[in-house]
Order: structure tokens, then C-alpha cells, then sequence
């Protein structure tokens, strides 16, 4: 078995997602953003005067540029630096080009993950050097979307949830297990891989999770279910949150259920400084949706809506960490703090494609590689779950290499990409 570190995902390997990626779907994402920029400028003249016309311009004619760099394969450009945030970001770029040297110094060659981050931390970027829209949300019309379209899975969920927190006899194994399944399953549910499109949704994908169950190509479902029963109590339960709408809904689940039955001390949940990713969840998107729960016409809804809304063991952080473009091997170096905080944590729940990218470093690996040893030098308690959305995976059984190359052959990697096949992964180190 490989005892060789694998080498980045880059977008200039041919016909890979990440190629595919660069060339179509990031070009597709800005361009929305600059559509629905045009679409609020009249509307915001009107309201707030014609300098927040021209914050508008700026930030359409600087993600206009962007686009065009990113097109023509152009070297990446540094932060203006005034936020440490940007001078931090400096740094990394620093590092990058030392490593790549100047001429893979751009948005094809360099690792197709530090980019990925870089484009919306410039996007971000572009917002804070304005005078009125430094704290502008470009996804927020997207992201409101798709939690209202996702009404009616929360409301039935919330039923549920109010049904077996009356039931103090229930068999806490089984909700356990049937909350982490419908977590995993609500990581379909990102804005980033539809290109900001609405989704598709599979309404019922939460009364049909015994059909989903063979798309789960690891499960560690049952042994983290154990862990979390007997390992967690007293301890913080982590969640590095991933997207805003259903898929925050069902993190918000398993949580309540934890607290309630008193499986850990608090749950942490861990969001992004600023927009990211198109649907990820930043501070206001958590609030907004802690509020619209808080005031949904469904009773259950309400009721779990205001209880989260005051519950003092759900604590909500974001630290810089999570939106710089290092994977989850530099966060002992880079947050020592943060890393530490994680290493007591009774588990660490890691939530979506990003967190698996950042967790395995964003390498092609060969897809049996042992999972421990993908993760390198990140040693703290984890648990991933996530449905496959990028060219990168590891620990896969001999029974699931099968289960996909019968169905696949060996060359087409569509599977990898597509959100349809999952992982449930633990690492207790
Ligand atoms: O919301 P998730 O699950 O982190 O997915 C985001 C992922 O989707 C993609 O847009 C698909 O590749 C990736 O860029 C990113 O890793």
C-alpha cells in the first residue's frame, strides 16, 4: 500500500473535474454573481444613493478582470493587505510561488484547492475594499432560495425530531444512526457544485435512506455512533459546518439530539468569516436561518427554531482557519490553538466535499490508500461525512473499488463527482 504522499489535484491535468472546473464552472459562478449585481443596482441606487452604485461597479468590473484572468490562465495577484486576513493570504501566495515557480504561478497549474479558496477570497475581497458593502453577501439571494425550497423536508424532520424527544424510551442508537444518515445525505444540498442553480432536490431522500445505504462506499456509521454514545460525554461535540439551508438544518438535528439526550457538553459549530463556496455558512447565514426556522407557520419548526436560537450549548465560532487556503495538515502549524481546542473535542464532525479536500490535502490518491495515512499530520478525532463532489478519496474497501469499476470501468471517474456516492469516515487517532 502507498506510503508516498500523491500530488495536488491541479485543473491543468486534461479532462479532470478540476479542469473542467476552472474552464466552466467557476467562470458559470462569477458570472451569476455579476448578473444578480446588475440586477441590484437600480434597486440600490434608489435606496442608498449612487455611491453604493459605484461600490457595485467596482466589484462587477474587478470580478469581470478575475473571470478574465482565470480564463486565460493568468499568474494569480496579491491582496491589496489591508486586513490581516488579506496580508495572511499574502503570505500563502508567497509560499506558492516559491514552491510552483513563476510560471505555474496560475489558475490551471498551482493546487486546484488553494485556488479554489483564493477566487472566493478575493471575491470577499472585492466587497471589504468598497465603502458601503464590506460586509455584502454575494450568495444570499441563492442561499435563501434554497432554504425555502428545502421547506417541506424541514418541516417533516422537525415532526420527527419533537416525536422522539417525547419518546424518552427510544432506542437512541437508531435516531443516532438515522440523524448522522440524513447529515450525510443533506451534503447534496451545496450551491457550489449546481453553480449556484437550484437544486434538484430529492424530497423524499430522507424516508429513502435504506435505498441510499449501498452508495455509501465507506460506512463508519455504526462504529461512530458508538463513539459518540460512550466517548463524548462531558466533552465539546465539533461540527465544521459546510452549507446554509437544509444541509445546516440537519447538522442543527443531530445536535439537539445530542444535547438533549446529554451525549456531550456543547456542540461548537464551526462557520466561515465571510461567503464561501457559494452556499457555506457564515454568522448571518446561521442567525437568518435560526430566525426564519424561529418564525416558520409549522409549529414543530418554531418551537426547535427558538429553542436553538437560546440553547447555551450551541455555541457558534468562525475562525480565519477555515476560509485561508491551507488543508486541515497545517492547522497545528498554522492555529495551534485552534488544533488543540479540536484535539480535546469528543469528536470532530467534518461536514462536506470541501473539509474531505482539505482533510486528505486535495491529492490524487490512489483510492485504497489507507485513510490515516491521507490525513497526514491532521490527528484529531474525526468524523467525515460527505457525498463525493471532487477527483479525490481514500480508504476505499476492495468491495467498493468493485462495487464502482463494474459499474464505471476503470478510466471514467464521474462517480467521484457527481454527489450521488458517499463516505462516512472515522478517525479516532
Ligand atoms: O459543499 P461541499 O460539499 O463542500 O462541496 C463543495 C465542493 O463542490 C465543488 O464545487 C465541486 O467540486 C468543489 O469545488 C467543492 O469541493
Amino acid at each position: 500500500m502507498s506510503s508516498v504522499v500523491a500530488e495536488p489535484l491541479i485543473g491543468a491535468t486534461p479532462n479532470s473535474f478540476a479542469y473542467k472546473t476552472i474552464k466552466e464552472r467557476w467562470p458559470k459562478i462569477v458570472t451569476k454573481v455579476i448578473d444578480e449585481l446588475h440586477r441590484s443596482y437600480h434597486p440600490a441606487v434608489n435606496t442608498h444613493g449612487q455611491e453604493y452604485g459605484d461600490d457595485i461597479n467596482s466589484i462587477i468590473a474587478k470580478i469581470s478582470e478575475t473571470r478574465y484572468r482565470m480564463e486565460t490562465n493568468k499568474p494569480l495577484l496579491d491582496f491589496e493587505g489591508k486586513t490581516e486576513d488579506e496580508k495572511q493570504w499574502n503570505i500563502h501566495l508567497n509560499e506558492m510561488l516559491e514552491m510552483a515557480g513563476e510560471a505555474n504561478f496560475t489558475w490551471y497549474n498551482l493546487p486546484w484547492l488553494f485556488v479554489e479558496c483564493y477566487l472566493y477570497a478575493k471575491l470577499h475581497e472585492f466587497c471589504t475594499s468598497t465603502k458601503h458593502m464590506k460586509d455584502y453577501d454575494l450568495f444570499k439571494v441563492e442561499k435563501t432560495k434554497a432554504f425555502f425550497d428545502s421547506k417541506a423536508q424541514i418541516q417533516a424532520l422537525s415532526v420527527e425530531l419533537i416525536d422522539w424527544e417525547k419518546d424518552r424510551n427510544v432506542d437512541e442508537k437508531m435516531v443516532l444512526t438515522r440523524l448522522l444518515q440524513i447529515d450525510l445525505w443533506g451534503n447534496k444540498c451545496d450551491l457550489s457544485l449546481s453553480c449556484g442553480d437550484a437544486h434538484e432536490q430529492i424530497h423524499d431522500m430522507f424516508q429513502k435512506l435504506d435505498q441510499f445505504a449501498p452508495m455509501i462506499l465507506v460506512n463508519d456509521i455504526e462504529i461512530a455512533v458508538e463513539h459518540i454514545m460512550t466517548k463524548c460525554k462531558g466533552k465539546d461535540f465539533h461540527i465544521v459546518l459546510d452549507n446554509a439551508g437544509l444541509e445546516l438544518f440537519t447538522d442543527f438535528a443531530l445536535a439537539e439530539f445530542i444535547i438533549d439526550r446529554k451525549l456531550a457538553k456543547n456542540v461548537i459549530f464551526h462557520g466561515k468569516d465571510y461567503p464561501w463556496f457559494v452556499s457555506d455558512v457564515t454568522e448571518g447565514d446561521y442567525k437568518w436561518v435560526l430566525n426564519s426556522l424561529e418564525n416558520d407557520e409549522k409549529e414543530q419548526v418554531k418551537i426547535l427554531g427558538k429553542r436553538w436560537k437560546n440553547r447555551p450549548e450551541f455555541i457558534f465560532k468562525h475562525e480565519p482557519f477555515w476560509t485561508t487556503g491551507y488543508s486541515f495538515w497545517d492547522i497545528k502549524d498554522k492555529n495551534e490553538k485552534l488544533f488543540n481546542e479540536l484535539k480535546s473535542a469528543g469528536l470532530v464532525l467534518l461536514k462536506g466535499d470541501l473539509c474531505y479536500r482539505k482533510l486528505v490535502g486535495d491529492r490524487s490518491w490512489p483510492i485504497q490508500t489507507p485513510f490515516k495515512f491521507a490525513l497526514q499530520t491532521c490527528t484529531i478525532p474525526v468524523f467525515v461525512l460527505r457525498t463525493l463532489k471532487a477527483e479525490t478519496v481514500a480508504g476505499l474497501s476492495e468491495n467498493a473499488v468493485k462495487t464502482v469499476r463494474e459499474k464505471y470501468g476503470a478510466d471514467d471517474l464521474t462517480w467521484m463527482v457527481t454527489s450521488d456516492y458517499a463516505v462516512a469516515q472515522l478517525n479516532i487517532p
